[in-house]
């Protein structure tokens, strides 16, 4: 599984994971385990509100990105069980309870909870990048913006998360072939 803040290069990296896995032997799967945050963001603009938040309220946004990515999640666990395929995650439970504490939202418990059946993820790589520099790619990729202050406070929530002992720590802020790179010996090393 992949994670880190928005920009730090968790879909190129999956995907191309994805794909090395695959040629060298062992068939893996890409899937984007999204909160549906994007969607709901479109929908609040065409209705001329500010964002997901404003459209639903904190709670009802945190409820509906939570089950969201409940059925990403399980529908991922899902088909890589029934093709016997090696699952490469481009996000997980992990990122919503980041998310809910960089924003300050109540039920990170609740979504625990629901979460609980989900199996670990035998690696967990952190893509670590610098706030600013995660920013800046965010704006280059066009689709939308991330404001530093916000990715920097993502950050530490998800550093302060009970689970990020265990994750493997990758610094991703170099070139992508450089962190491509580290991903495999990492895996070599691991598996
Ligand atoms: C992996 C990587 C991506 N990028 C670019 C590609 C994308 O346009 C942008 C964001 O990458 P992306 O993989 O979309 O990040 P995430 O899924 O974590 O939000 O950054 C780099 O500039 N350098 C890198 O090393």
């Amino acid at each position: 599984m992949l994670t880190g803040v928005d920009g730090a290069g968790k879909t190129t990296l999956a995907r191309w994971l994805a794909d090395e896995l695959t040629t060298t032997g062992t068939p893996a799967l890409y899937f984007k385990n999204a909160a549906g945050r994007r969607i709901v963001n479109r929908v609040a603009h065409r209705l001329g509100l500010r964002d997901s938040g404003h459209l639903l309220g904190r709670d009802g946004r945190a409820v509906t990105e939570t089950v969201f990515r409940w059925v990403t999640i399980a529908r991922a666990i899902l088909l890589a069980v029934v093709t016997r395929r090696v699952a490469v995650m481009d996000r997980y439970t992990y990122c919503q309870y980041a998310v809910m504490r960089a924003r300050g939202d109540r039920g990170e418990r609740i979504a625990r909870a629901l979460y609980a059946a989900f199996p670990r993820p035998d690696i967990t790589f952190y893509l670590a990048v610098p706030a600013d520099e995660a920013a800046r790619r965010v704006e280059a990729r066009g689709r939308d913006l991330e404001d530093p202050v916000h990715l920097a406070a993502y950050d530490s929530a998800y550093r302060s998360l009970p689970e990020f002992d265990g994750f493997a720590v990758i610094d991703a802020s170099g070139p992508q072939q450089e962190v491509a790179t580290a991903l495999r010996k990492h895996l070599n090393g691991t598996s």
